[in-house]
């Protein structure tokens, strides 16, 4: 199993103003892993610099493949084209526009406007735009926000089918406990501006134990909150 992402004592500032404050972390091929950490504590800016949208303030970030997708907060989906349309512009491939749907839960719906999907639809059509060029990396900006925990739960089983299919690496940031149980093998644990890396908790829940009334699952989330609250005055989650 090879690195493929080596991010090595990260910071960035924005004038004098400290962000991101010394990370380290390697990403290994098919791993999942998780940043936890509060609004504003610089995590699209991280995912910024890991795609090359921003360059870092000091320190190092290295890519070892060179398919990354991304997948925003907010589904950016092109209002006047179909479900079908949105993910025909990104890859001209009707097997695998037809194989992804499958997979993700969107049969019934290519022939859709946007406007007549729900949010939870809206970002599996995000999610499988993504997928559809069968990234190596998947970088995953708080994607579940603003749904209900049984959609993202869904989406998220969704998700680890894919992956089970195409072994991809992900990097998802997330302010939910959860969301980042569910779909992690490591959680990394950030505080509040300027972020830090303050612990990671390694996951090895089996897939009868990532369900949320697992005891397993909830001694977890219960050790992490416990973790999130001990460093910080302001309630995270
Ligand atoms: N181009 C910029 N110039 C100056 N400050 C910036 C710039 N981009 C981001 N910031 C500041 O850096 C901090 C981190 O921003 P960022 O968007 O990375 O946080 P975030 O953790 O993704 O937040 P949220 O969870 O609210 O999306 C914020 O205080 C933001 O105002």
């Amino acid at each position: 199993m090879g690195n493929v992402l080596k991010v090595d004592s990260l910071t960035k500032r924005f004038g004098d103003f400290l962000v991101i404050d010394g990370w380290s972390l390697d990403l290994q091929e098919g791993e999942k892993i998780v940043l936890l950490g509060p609004s504003g504590c610089g995590k699209t800016t991280f995912f910024r610099i890991v795609s090359g949208l921003e360059r870092q303030s000091e320190g190092t970030v290295e890519t070892f493949v060179d398919k990354i997708g991304y997948v925003f907060q907010e589904p950016r989906l092109l209002p006047w084209r179909t479900v079908y349309d949105n993910l025909k512009i990104v890859l001209d491939d009707e097997k695998k526009i037809k194989q992804i749907i499958g997979m993700i839960g969107l049969e019934g719906f290519e022939n859709l406007l946007p406007s007549k999907l729900s949010g939870g639809m809206k970002q599996r059509v995000n999610i499988a735009r993504s997928l559809l060029v069968e990234p190596q990396i998947l970088l995953m900006d708080e994607p579940f926000t603003s749904l209900d925990l049984n959609i993202k739960l869904s989406i998220i089983k969704d998700i680890e089918k894919m992956w089970k299919k195409n072994y991809f690496s992900i990097l998802m940031v997330t302010h939910d406990i959860k969301e980042a149980l569910m779909l992690g093998n490591k959680v990394v644990i950030l505080s509040q501006r300027p972020a830090r890396i303050l612990n990671v908790f390694n996951i090895n829940l089996s897939k009868d134990e990532k369900n949320i009334y697992d005891k397993r699952f909830l001694e977890l989330e219960s050790q992490i909150t416990k973790f999130v609250m001990s460093q910080s005055e302001d309630v995270l989650v």
